[in-house]
């Protein structure tokens, strides 16, 4: 226990000696939640999650003997946390729209009974180590929930309990850790959110993230335990994006952390979930689904809290050898908290008022990305996608250069493409990915081997498309020459029949793939056999003219993820057309008869 002694906002200053720093306190007579990130001499330094409104100097400050941590165990999933681990439906239940401050809510239900299966491979008298899996419960319909030894213990499995239904705080294994001290374990354990989980190794990435949007998985691929980024100017579509995400990558758990974004934005998330269905399973998307929302009255150094919760539950899932995605909205917002506590703390402000350590944080956040070997022998993945909000969309400001640096894949959203209404509005110029060489053998080894070609193909298109426009602009489209014309043309087709993807149109909302591929192989196909036909001598306006550029543009709609072999016969239509075209011209330069 100790005293208060100042306030300034969400920090403050308190006589609480020996309290080391991390530790978690509770404030006044309120019961604020707070976090101890200073110290000096007998005084500490105190971060408050909850409006320090009405607090005085001389309350007392409580230290609650652990770092700020967070409950792991079954019951996580479909929930939505405030950002320190409170269930957002509940503190409403409480306390209705205005949520008050200092309530005391656990993370998990404690009363509720889950199904346990003991894992039949281990037996009393056995040695167990951290990350060793004691058992199972049926978390949601699709996940199953391993019951994993907390990282830190190991020791000769004393008991293990039989199958049966449990509730959290219930024993189901003791360990002698030794000294012949017993431990008892319960269905859930806590950790330190600002401490990584350990695992046995890293793992290299070797498989994409599959997100069923064409612009992100063909052009610039993020791995599985990859770390990516999504700048985005306000207004260009990055809500959408995220979602997208969310609902169609094929991880095993979404993790959705909204950091501080605007109210209205976090309440249409936290409406339009629990309505998308998982078009994996077909149930709701929320049973692998968990969200963490800070609410819009707790005090901007929460928003620094629940980036760590986000990532420490993806960990624990991870732990258990799944793959996880964490979609973070947004890094920018977490990135003004720590700018307003440097501020607070009278540290020296360095770029536009960020604090010298603004880098090293946002790196030692996505260093938690990764697929590794876990504890428990598993393979398991976290990936990282931090949305970045830069003011007035401009990518120099220190949070989006410095996260540029730190990711693989980089999704730069383009206020000029949202406002010609292209989307996904994710810029081709802009945007890259460090992967392709990985994505690639997994492309062919799945697909097909001519992926990273045809990638790389459209690209060079889609370049040479932008320095042709210039000249259009210049001087018109009479300087080009038909190639040129017929370049400009070959960009349309993979702008349109490829990139752009509407997230609203049933059939092409998602697409496999299998799909991609052949509609990438389409589009450059009629690229090719058009350019063919100029060398013989056709000219490009009857190319231009041809109806079938328009159904090629139109595939992506009209053919379902399940008819890729009928995508494959307009293929060969395709080709027909051509060569019937190429006959006409044959020989004389010019339409026979
Ligand atoms: N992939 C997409 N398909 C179809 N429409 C899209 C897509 N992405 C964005 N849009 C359109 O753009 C509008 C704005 O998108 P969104 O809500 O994601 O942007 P935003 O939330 O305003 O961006 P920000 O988060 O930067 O404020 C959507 O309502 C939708 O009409």
């Amino acid at each position: 226990m100790g005293k208060l002694l100042e306030v300034n906002g969400p920090l403050v200053r308190a006589r609480l000696p020996q309290v080391p720093n991390g530790e978690q306190v509770r404030i006044g007579t309120l019961g604020l939640v707070g976090e101890v990130i200073g110290r000096e001499g007998q005084e500490a330094l105190i971060q408050v999650y909850e409006g320090t409104e009405s607090v005085r100097p001389g309350e007392e400050v409580e230290a609650l003997g652990h770092p700020l941590s967070v409950e792991l165990g079954p019951g996580l999933l479909g929930q939505v946390f405030d950002g320190i681990q409170r269930p957002l439906g509940r503190l409403l239940e409480v306390s209705g729209d205005r949520i008050s401050r200092g309530i005391q809510i656990q993370g998990l239900e404690q009363a509720r009974v889950w199904r346990f299966q003991p894992n039949p491979q281990l037996a009393a008298g056995m040695t167990v180590t951290g990350g060793v899996c004691l058992g199972a419960v049926p978390e949601t319909p699709t996940i199953e929930h391993r019951i994993l030894v907390p990282p830190e213990l190991s020791g000769e499995l004393l008991e293990l309990a039989p199958a049966g239904e449990y509730r959290l705080s219930d024993v189901i294994a003791r360990l002698d850790t030794g000294d012949h001290r017993s431990q008892a374990l319960t269905l859930s354990h806590r950790w330190p959110v600002r401490n990584p989980r350990p695992y046995q190794q890293r793992e290299h990435g070797v498989a994409p993230l599959m997100t069923g949007q064409r612009i992100l998985d063909t052009f610039f691929p993020l791995l599985k335990g990859g770390k990516a980024a999504v700048p985005g100017p306000f207004g260009a579509g990055k809500t959408m994006v995220q979602q997208q995400i969310a609902r169609w990558s094929n991880a095993d758990i979404v993790i959705y952390v909204g950091c501080g974004e605007r109210g209205n934005e976090l309440v249409e998330v936290l409406d339009s979930f629990p309505e998308l269905t998982d078009p994996h399973t077909g149930r709701s998307l929320m049973e692998r689904t968990l969200l963490v929302a800070n609410t819009s009255n707790m005090p901007v150094v929460a928003r620094e809290a629940s980036l760590y919760v986000g990532v420490t539950l993806g960990e624990y899932y991870r732990d258990q050898g799944y793959d996880v995605v964490i979609v973070a909205d947004s890094t920018s917002r977490w990135a003004e908290a720590l700018r307003e506590v440097a501020g607070r703390l009278g540290q020296m402000p360095v770029e536009e008022g960020y604090p010298a350590y603004l880098a090293s944080r946002l790196a030692a956040f996505y260093e938690r990305a990764g697929r590794v070997q876990t504890l428990g022998g598993n393979v398991g993945s976290v990936t990282l996608i931090g949305a970045v909000s830069p003011p007035g969309g401009d990518f120099s400001e220190p949070v989006t250069s410095h996260t540029k640096e730190i990711v693989r894949t980089f999704w730069a959203l383009s206020k000029e493409l949202a406002d010609a209404r292209h989307y996904p509005a994710v810029s081709w110029r802009e945007s890259f990915s460090d992967d392709i060489a990985v994505a690639a053998r997994w492309w062919a080894e799945q697909i097909d081997k001519h992926w990273q070609a045809g990638r790389a193909e459209a690209m060079t298109l889609l370049t040479q498309a932008e320095e042709l426009s210039r000249i259009v602009n210049l001087v018109g489209p009479e300087a080009l020459s038909g190639t040129q014309r017929w370049a400009l043309e070959g960009a349309m087709l993979i702008k349109e029949g490829l990139l752009q993807q509407s997230a609203l149109d049933p059939v092409d909302s998602f697409c496999t793939p299998e799909k991609q591929f052949v509609l990438l192989d389409l589009m450059l196909q009629v690229y090719h056999r058009g350019v063919e036909l100029l060398e013989q001598g056709v000219p490009v306006q009857e190319l231009l003219g041809l109806p079938i550029l328009t159904r090629a543009k139109r595939c992506k709609s009209d053919y379902e993820n399940t008819r890729v072999e009928s995508l494959r016969d307009f293929a060969k239509e395709i080709k027909e057309v051509f060569s019937q075209l190429s006959e006409e011209y044959a020989g004389t330069g010019k339409p026979s008869g």
